[in-house]
């Protein structure tokens, strides 16, 4: 068996990857991931054009008023894996979850990426790209239940088991920096905000030197 996940035998001799820096949001589910990343992308105002969102495959149907993503089905989830499609891949409630490898470009052009992963691949984030900040989004239990309840994407049982994942995904994950989202999205929000402000300054030195 590889060493190294299937993403990357694709071009091995390529990675890290140097350019770009890859904000990588992860965190318990229901904690705001998806809508501090929607709040940032409404503001971004000039910096428009510096700053990918990546787009997620999921093996789970559209819903909407939710995340924007590419819908396929396991069959086809596992034949993209192996044409090596994605960048990462990764599965998790159930689900399969991948960026898409076009993402390795947007970082060679020394863009700003950001994504939505799970905290689980952010060390795999760091073998493929040099340049990683990781962003984890954070809310008490209590505040978890209550916003996953009333969201409404998944049934009873399966919030639930978000609700155990909470805790039980939790892996250290070094240098992170942390949002609580436990008060208004606007406040979060503007933190995220400047932190992708941040990374595109500090994105913009990188492709100086
Ligand atoms: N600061 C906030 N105040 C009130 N409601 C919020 C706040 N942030 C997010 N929400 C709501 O909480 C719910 C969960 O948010 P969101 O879908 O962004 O979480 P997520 O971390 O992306 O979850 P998942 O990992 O399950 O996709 C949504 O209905 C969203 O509108
Ligand atoms: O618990 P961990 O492994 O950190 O995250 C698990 C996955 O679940 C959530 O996705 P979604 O809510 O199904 O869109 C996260 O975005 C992540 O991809």
């Amino acid at each position: 068996m590889s060493a190294y996940p299937v993403e990357r035998a694709a071009d091995e001799a390529g990675y890290p990857i140097k350019q770009g820096v890859f904000v990588a949001v992860a965190g318990p589910s229901g904690s705001g991931k998806d809508s501090l990343i929607a709040y940032a992308r409404d503001r971004l105002g000039h910096l428009h054009n510096d700053i990918v969102f990546a787009r997620r495959a999921i093996t789970r149907p559209a819903l909407p008023g939710t995340e924007e993503h590419d819908t396929l089905s396991k069959a086809d989830f596992e034949r993209a894996r192996a044409a090596g499609r994605f960048a990462l891949s990764w599965c998790a409630n159930g689900l399969s979850y991948g960026l898409p490898a076009s993402l390795d470009d947007e970082m060679r052009a020394g863009r700003v990426v950001v994504a939505n992963v799970s905290r689980a691949v952010i060390p795999q984030l760091g073998e493929r790209y040099a340049q990683v900040v990781p962003v984890i989004v954070t809310a008490p239990r209590n505040v978890l239940a209550r916003r996953l309840s009333s969201r409404g994407r998944e049934t009873m049982e399966e919030v639930l088991a978000r609700l155990e994942r909470s805790e039980a995904g939790t892996v250290p994950v070094p240098g992170a920096i942390v949002i609580d989202n436990s008060g208004s999205l606007e406040e979060a929000g503007n933190r995220f905000l400047e932190i992708l402000r941040k990374a595109a300054a500090w994105s913009d030195t990188c492709d100086r030197v």
